[in-house]
C-alpha cells in the first residue's frame, strides 16, 4: 500500500503479529495479520474463543502495542489517533457511570478532553436523540434496559466524532431480538456518521447482516483465514436476510469457521446422533 492509499484508509493492519508473557514464555496471540477497511466501511471479526479477536481491537485502540507489524488508523499510528480521541469503543457491557444521568454519561468524554473550544460534530443533546434515547436524557443507567444502556455507550463513543468505532461484542448480552433491533439502530447512526467501524461479534448472521468485509480468524496462533466481502446493497433491512445472497454468505463464513474443526463437529454429531 502505497503511503497515499494508506492515508486515505479507515483502518490498515498490516502484518501484525502479538506475543504474551506467560511464566517467562512468549505465547503467541496473533500471527501475521493483516486487513483492510476504507473510510466508512463496516468490518466485522468472527473466529473461535481465543483466537485474538479482542487483542486485536485493543491493539487499533492503543490498548497495548503490536509484537510486530503496523497499524493505521484513518493513516495515523494508533497512539496518535487516540491523542487526537479519534477512535470510539463500545464494549460488550455498557459500562456506564451508574451515578450519572445519560446525558451525563455521554459528555463524559468531553468533560474528560478538558479542551475549551473543542466543538464536537455532534452535540450531547443531538448524540442522545440520534441512538434514540429521546426522553432519557435525565434517567440513570439503573433505570434503563440492556439495549437502551448500550444506546447510552454508542452515543458515548461518537461523542468525540472518532474516525473509527470499535465494538467488542456489544450486543453479546442482549436478547435475540433486541440484538436485531440494535444491529438495525447501529446501521442507521452508522449511515449518519459515516464512521469506519470493526466489530468482534459470534454471531455469523449478526456479522452478515452489518459488515462490508468479514474477517474469520482460526486460532492458535490467531490468524485470519479467510476474507469475504459481502456483496448486499445498504441499507440493509429485516428483508435482506430473506435475501438469497445473505444465505449464501452465511453459508461462506460458517464453511470459512467449521473448516478448522471438521473432526470435533463430526464427532459432535455422532455424540447426538447416539
Ligand atoms: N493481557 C493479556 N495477557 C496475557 N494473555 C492475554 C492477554 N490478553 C489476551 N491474552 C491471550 O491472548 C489470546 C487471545 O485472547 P482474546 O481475548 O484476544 O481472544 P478473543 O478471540 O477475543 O476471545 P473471545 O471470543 O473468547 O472473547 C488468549 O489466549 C488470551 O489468553
Amino acid at each position: 500500500m502505497t503511503a497515499a492509499s494508506a492515508s486515505m484508509a479507515g483502518l490498515s493492519v498490516q502484518h501484525v503479529s502479538k506475543s504474551f508473557a506467560l511464566d517467562g514464555q512468549a505465547v503467541p496471540a496473533l500471527a501475521d495479520v493483516s486487513l483492510d477497511l476504507e473510510a466508512g466501511q463496516f468490518g466485522a471479526l468472527i473466529g473461535p474463543s481465543g483466537c485474538g479477536k479482542s487483542t486485536l481491537l485493543r491493539m487499533v485502540a492503543d490498548v497495548f502495542a503490536p509484537t510486530a507489524g503496523h497499524i493505521a488508523v484513518d493513516g495515523a499510528p494508533p497512539k496518535q489517533a487516540r491523542r487526537d480521541h479519534q477512535i470510539g469503543f463500545v464494549f460488550q457491557e455498557a459500562t456506564l457511570l451508574p451515578w450519572r444521568s445519560v446525558l451525563e454519561n455521554v459528555r463524559l468524554p468531553l468533560e474528560l478532553l478538558g479542551k475549551s473550544g473543542y466543538v464536537p460534530a455532534r452535540t450531547p443533546e443531538e448524540l442522545v436523540r440520534l441512538v434514540g434515547l429521546s426522553g432519557y436524557e435525565h434517567a440513570r443507567p439503573s433505570q434503563l434496559s440492556g439495549g437502551m444502556q448500550q444506546r447510552c455507550a454508542i452515543a458515548r463513543a461518537l461523542v468525540a466524532s472518532p474516525k473509527i468505532l470499535l465494538l467488542d461484542e456489544p450486543f453479546g448480552a442482549l436478547d435475540e431480538v433486541m440484538r436485531y433491533r440494535m444491529n438495525f439502530e447501529l446501521l442507521r447512526i452508522r449511515a449518519e456518521t459515516q464512521t469506519t467501524a470493526l466489530m468482534v461479534t459470534h454471531s455469523i448472521e449478526e456479522a452478515v447482516l452489518m459488515a462490508d468485509r468479514i474477517f474469520v480468524f482460526a486460532a492458535k496462533p490467531g490468524r485470519i483465514v479467510e476474507t469475504i466481502d459481502v456483496e448486499m446493497p445498504r441499507p440493509r433491512r429485516l428483508a435482506t436476510m430473506d435475501d438469497p445472497r445473505f444465505n449464501a454468505t452465511v453459508d461462506r463464513v460458517r464453511r470459512a469457521l467449521f473448516d478448522q474443526l471438521p473432526h470435533a463437529l463430526d464427532h459432535e454429531t455422532a455424540d447426538v446422533e447416539g
